[in-house]
């Protein structure tokens, strides 16, 4: 079997380099030359914040894909959002016969890579609490231990729903890395997975706090609370059945963020204690993570996506909205990332 990892960033060089260790073959595809010179001279390295030892492993990788010899079985898109058609694009011609894509990605990208390769290629696997971070070339940083059975971590599906022997195969290669589950509703996963994105990842890049600092700040968690809130009303207006979020039913962080102070009392309990854990969040999650290396970041593909499905069902999503337009001006440079521009949102 022959892997293609696009994207050999946080979440792509975490995955792969286990990959590796296990024996498989992998190519990585990276479009920065500093990263992939030292995949491939020193290799590439998955640290983690405790209880794990460093793994380090030497990797086929290349910049430009027409270096990359196919067919691939496998190809994963772990690139942002913005580059998944292009991405796809690249790789599509090296992918064997039967060979297929997954979305091992934030936000809901299947649809984009299907409208390139069709939607009986397609997969999504979800990231769920990884926080991790490409903090230099070959270097991949966890910020936990693994989560084995406390948390699962990836949940594997077709696009176009039901489970199948190629998901299967697919989790057991994430298995590798960490807990897996093969899931026959992927759209639910996903939007379980957008609402936690929603209620963090702009306010990381608007704000540059670490999630255990926007959560203990009292303002920043009421607003993470509305926008979970908006978003868990639009995805119960899509039909999707709704998994845990952050430890917490859905109805309570809706009911949370519109006010219903028993549900606020739970909602704050539960965000404080996440807190006080081992690790704790002390991780700036990825869109935080763009801002502070100057990045393009996926506001549009995470709280822009649930203003615009809230639009075509007339649920309104004011406070996404407005993150959306707060994250494009530090985004752009036009103000640096504060805790004031969440509070003016309050
Ligand atoms: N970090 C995390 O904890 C989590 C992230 N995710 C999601 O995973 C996805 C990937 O994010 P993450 O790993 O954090 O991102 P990173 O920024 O760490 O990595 C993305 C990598 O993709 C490379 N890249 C971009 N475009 C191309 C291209 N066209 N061809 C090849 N390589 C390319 C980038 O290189 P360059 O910068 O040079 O363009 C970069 O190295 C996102 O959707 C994110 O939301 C999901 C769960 C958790
Ligand atoms: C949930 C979280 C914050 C974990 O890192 C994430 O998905 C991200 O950083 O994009």
């Amino acid at each position: 079997m022959r892997i293609a990892i696009m994207g050999a960033g946080a979440v792509g060089g975490y995955v792969g380099a286990h990959m590796v260790a296990a024996g498989h073959d992998v190519v990585f595809i990276d479009a920065w030359q500093a990263h992939v010179d030292a995949i491939r001279d020193q290799g590439l390295t998955i640290r983690h914040l405790r209880d794990v030892p460093d793994l380090t492993v030497q990797a086929q990788a290349v910049t430009d894909v027409s270096r990359a010899r196919g067919p691939f079985d496998i190809a994963f898109i772990s690139v942002k959002s913005y580059d998944t058609v292009a991405s796809t694009a690249a790789i599509a011609p090296l992918l064997a016969k039967d060979g297929f894509v997954v979305s091992l990605q934030n936000g809901l990208n299947e649809d984009a890579i299907a409208s390139v390769v069709g939607a009986d290629r397609v997969l999504g696997a979800i990231a769920s609490s990884i926080t991790v971070e490409l903090v230099g070339p070959g270097l991949v940083r966890r910020a936990s231990g693994k989560q084995g059975a406390a948390h699962t971590v990836f949940r594997v599906g077709e696009m176009t729903g039901g489970a199948s022997d190629r998901a299967r195969q697919v989790g057991k290669l994430l298995e590798l890395s960490d807990s897996t589950t093969v899931t026959d509703s992927l759209l639910d996963e996903r939007w379980t997975k957008l609402i936690i994105n929603a209620m963090g990842n702009g306010i990381a890049a608007a704000t540059g706090l670490v999630s255990r600092d926007a959560v203990a700040d009292d303002r920043i968690r009421g607003v993470s609370a509305r926008l979970g809130s908006e978003a868990v009303r639009v995805a119960q207006g899509l039909g999707r059945h709704l998994g845990e979020i952050l430890h917490l039913d859905p109805e309570t962080i809706a009911r949370a963020g519109e006010g219903d102070p028993e549900a606020k009392a739970t909602f704050d309990a539960q965000r404080l204690a996440d807190t006080q854990k081992p690790g704790g969040g002390a991780h700036l999650p990825s869109m935080g993570q763009d801002i502070a290396k100057g990045r393009r970041t996926e506001i549009e593909f995470l709280n822009g996506l649930v203003v615009t499905r809230g639009r075509e069902l007339g649920i309104p999503t004011p406070v996404n909205a407005a993150l959306v337009e707060v994250v494009k001006k530090v985004e752009a440079g036009q103000v640096p990332p504060a805790p004031d521009l969440i509070w003016s949102l309050a």
